[in-house]
């Protein structure tokens, strides 16, 4: 089973709008709300692709009670830890080309006790075995930037291995604590080795830096440029083109769902890369958060760069 932690969950409101106009009044086209937050999504997308999976979260407030019905229409199985806090409710903005402006709250305090009844929700479920133990996200309020670094070593005593998607401090925290996988985008990544990423070159030789620190391996989310996968053994790079995207929000998300969907099905890691890719680019062709299906992943054609062109321009 596949645990997701999201310590900092959202409710997702998607607006589509013509065009977006800074300091107007606009009438939407559509709007649509989804259960947000990155592992949330990993959890859904996991699921729909029928890879067993539950996710942990703290609920509270008025969109923790929009979250619990959102979650409860979906059946996802979930450990919901109640807070005196509310969640937040994030917005996106799309327009027609799929340009998504996105605007994330900070999210309540959680006090110690909420923190101790989240990782203790975390250790419950782990208890029913584990094959990986998924930490994403911002971080809420009152916790330290190294809470991801605990979650590494909780997922490593429990027999599990560890991915990681955040950013700033908690994610340079968490590289630290030696995770099996971590998921940045290329600004994250810029982030965590501290210099800028022209090319397909400079993100290998990034990855590179960060697995010679500990880290295990690293897929890199590059946009409409595909994603990069870096191990210690191997180097691949897979890209598919869309034509019709609708919202990126969650894409990276997906992207991480289809590369453990694929290695708990037994495939190797540049194999699951193609996979990763295809449930990325599927979910941009998916309106606001919502995660692909196997049909919707079954559409796109998802092309492998080999050998690895290392002077593409990101
Ligand atoms: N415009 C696009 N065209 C095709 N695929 C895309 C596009 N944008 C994103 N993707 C796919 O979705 C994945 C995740 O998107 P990205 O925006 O890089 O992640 P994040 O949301 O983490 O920043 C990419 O690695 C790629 O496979
Ligand atoms: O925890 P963070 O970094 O604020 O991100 C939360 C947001 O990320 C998501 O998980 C995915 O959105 P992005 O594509 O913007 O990364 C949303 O569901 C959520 O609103």
């Amino acid at each position: 089973m596949i645990l997701t932690l999201t310590p900092n969950p959202s409710v997702d409101r998607t607006i589509a709008v013509t065009t977006l106009q800074r300091g107007a009044v606009q009438r939407a086209t559509d709007s649509r709300l989804d259960p947000g937050g990155k592992g949330i999504n990993v959890s859904r997308a996991l699921a729909v692709n029928g890879t067993d999976t539950i996710a942990v979260l703290p609920v509270g407030g008025p969109q923790g009670q929009i979250m619990q019905t959102l979650l409860r229409e979906i059946a996802l199985p979930v450990e919901a830890v109640e807070i005196a806090g509310s969640i937040r409710a994030n917005v996106g903005i799309v327009e027609p080309d799929g340009t998504t402006t996105k605007v994330n709250e900070l999210g309540p305090a959680l006090s110690e006790d909420e923190v101790a009844a989240l990782l203790a929700a975390v250790d419950r479920a782990a208890g029913r075995g584990l094959t990986w133990l998924v930490g994403c996200g911002s971080l809420p309020q009152g916790l330290d930037p190294a809470f991801y670094v605990d979650l590494v070593r909780r997922g490593h005593e429990a027999g599990a291995k560890v991915a990681i998607d955040s950013s700033g401090p908690p994610m340079a925290a968490a590289v630290a604590a030696s995770p099996d996988l971590i998921k940045p985008n290329d600004e994250e990544l810029e982030e965590l080795v501290g210099r800028p990423l022209a090319t397909v070159g400079d993100v290998v030789d990034a990855c590179r830096t960060l697995i010679a620190g500990g880290v295990g391996s690293v897929v890199v989310s590059l946009g409409s440029k595909g994603a990069l996968l870096v191990t210690p053994d191997e180097v691949a790079h897979a890209a598919a083109t869309i034509t019709n995207p609708l919202s990126t929000v969650g894409a990276g998300d997906s992207l991480l769902a289809g590369y453990l969907h694929a290695l708990s099905r037994g495939d190797t890691p540049s194999a699951a890369l193609r996979t990763a890719v295809a449930f990325g680019s599927a979910a941009v062709c998916l309106p606001g958060t919502e995660v692909p299906t196997p049909e919707d992943v079954a559409r796109i054609d998802v092309r492998v760069s080999d050998p690895v062109d290392l002077t593409l321009s990101l």
